[in-house]
């Protein structure tokens, strides 16, 4: 029977689509923490629930390897995730964050670390609500213990623990199809070093198309165009706020970023976010922004190379450059730092640009979903303004 958990949870049910009778919002009021369970969901007998201090380099590492080994896949089982270490470290540790959201499995004779799910804070905005939510991600199951059915204790589990916060709403995205997605978005891909991505098996050489006239196709120049064109610094944390904010307005669904959440999320950090902002040379404005992260994926079965270097689109503003030329200097940068792909989704703005700075349609989809709130209809992926990591 398909989806037997989620029929039980209060998300938006395939019964429920067009109602118009039913109301936008919360589909369920909150529990007084007095009733909610104390104590932590069973696990099978051979297994404890631990919580990972992502602060400690031996247990980051174990997570690390955790996710590097039994992570999402892609359908051709071509690529891994591999996030690095950093990267897991900056996700889980922003403003406000709980340890106690950073949920293990392990294997009580071994004490080998088997699951995973990790939520984080974070304020989003549905239309005019600010909402308190969880963001939950890294769902991991062992690929030895898959079908024990540990996925619904997993995400019960990190339900039991952000309601012990007084925090009733989620968001997540998946590459399955569950109950009920709000949005549904396509990826797309610009590649920059085109050899490799063919001789990976994911691109192939187009009809009449020879590698070197291939690779002259997807060239890109040395240096990038906008004027005052520069990475970001802590100091535009306050005019880059304020441009995201007054940008990110215009979408149904967004982060309601402060600066403290800027800071964190969008200030350089070495091999995990790049950002660059347009100071305008003769009022020194901070007038355009732009940013993606680093995800490096495992090259599956291959005997030339064994890790994809993947640049992906994360926040973007353009309030005076160009929105195309913008992007074609963030693909500028990633390239002349070695990026194999950039890789965006076709959210906010995204399609304005993706077909003209020569990005291909990715045969995968990711599906966006909230918990416990209901939208009416579901929305066109341009009116997301959201990129979950
Ligand atoms: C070359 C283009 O594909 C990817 O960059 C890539 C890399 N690693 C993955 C690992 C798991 C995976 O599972 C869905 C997909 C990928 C993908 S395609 C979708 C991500 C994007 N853009």
């Amino acid at each position: 029977k398909k989806h037997k958990f989620w029929e039980t949870q209060p998300v938006g049910q395939y019964k429920d689509l067009g109602n118009s009778s039913l109301s936008e919002g919360p589909i369920e009021p909150p529990t007084p923490l007095s009733e909610v369970k104390q104590e932590p969901y069973n696990l099978p007998t051979q297994y404890e629930w631990t919580t990972c201090d992502m602060g400690s380099e031996e247990t980051c590492t174990e997570v690390y390897n955790l996710l590097k080994n039994n992570y999402v896949e892609d359908d051709e089982n071509m690529f891994r995730f591999n996030y690095s270490k950093e990267f897991l470290s900056w996700a889980l540790h922003p403003p406000g964050y709980y340890k106690s959201w950073h949920i293990g499995v392990r294997a009580k004779s071994s004490k080998k670390l088997v699951a995973f799910i990790t939520g984080v804070p974070a304020r989003i905005r549905v239309r005019n609500e600010v909402v308190k939510m969880a963001e939950v991600n890294f769902l991991c199951v062992h690929k030895k213990l898959r079908s024990k059915r540990l996925a619904p204790v997993l995400i019960k589990e990190v339900t039991r623990r952000v309601h012990l916060e007084n925090i009733w709403q989620a968001a997540y995205t998946a590459g399955v199809v569950l109950p009920t997605p709000i949005t549904t978005c396509q990826y797309w891909h610009r590649s920059l070093n085109p050899k490799k991505l063919i001789d990976v098996g994911f691109s192939r050489l187009g009809a009449r198309m020879t590698m070197s006239r291939t690779i002259k196709l997807y060239k890109l120049p040395d240096s990038t165009a906008s004027p005052g064109f520069r990475k970001m610094e802590l100091c535009d944390v306050p005019a880059v706020t304020r441009l995201l904010r007054d940008y990110l307005a215009q979408f149904v669904v967004a982060p309601d970023f402060d600066e403290d959440d800027v800071e964190h999320w969008l200030l350089p950090t070495e091999n995990v976010v790049d950002s660059y902002v347009v100071e305008s040379p003769d009022s020194h404005d901070i007038t355009d922004f732009c940013s993606f992260y680093t995800l490096p994926s495992s090259i599956l079965g291959n005997q030339n190379y064994s890790t994809l270097k993947a640049a992906y689109s994360y926040y973007n503003v353009s309030t005076k450059t160009p929105l195309l030329q913008l992007m074609n200097d963030v693909l500028i940068v990633a390239k002349r730092n070695d990026y194999d792909v950039f890789n965006a989704l076709d959210v906010m703005q995204n399609e304005s640009f993706l077909k003209e700075l020569k990005f291909g349609p990715g045969d995968g989809q990711l599906h966006y979903y909230l918990y416990n709130y209901r939208l009416r209809d579901a929305l066109k992926s341009s009116e997301l303004g959201l990129v979950l990591l």
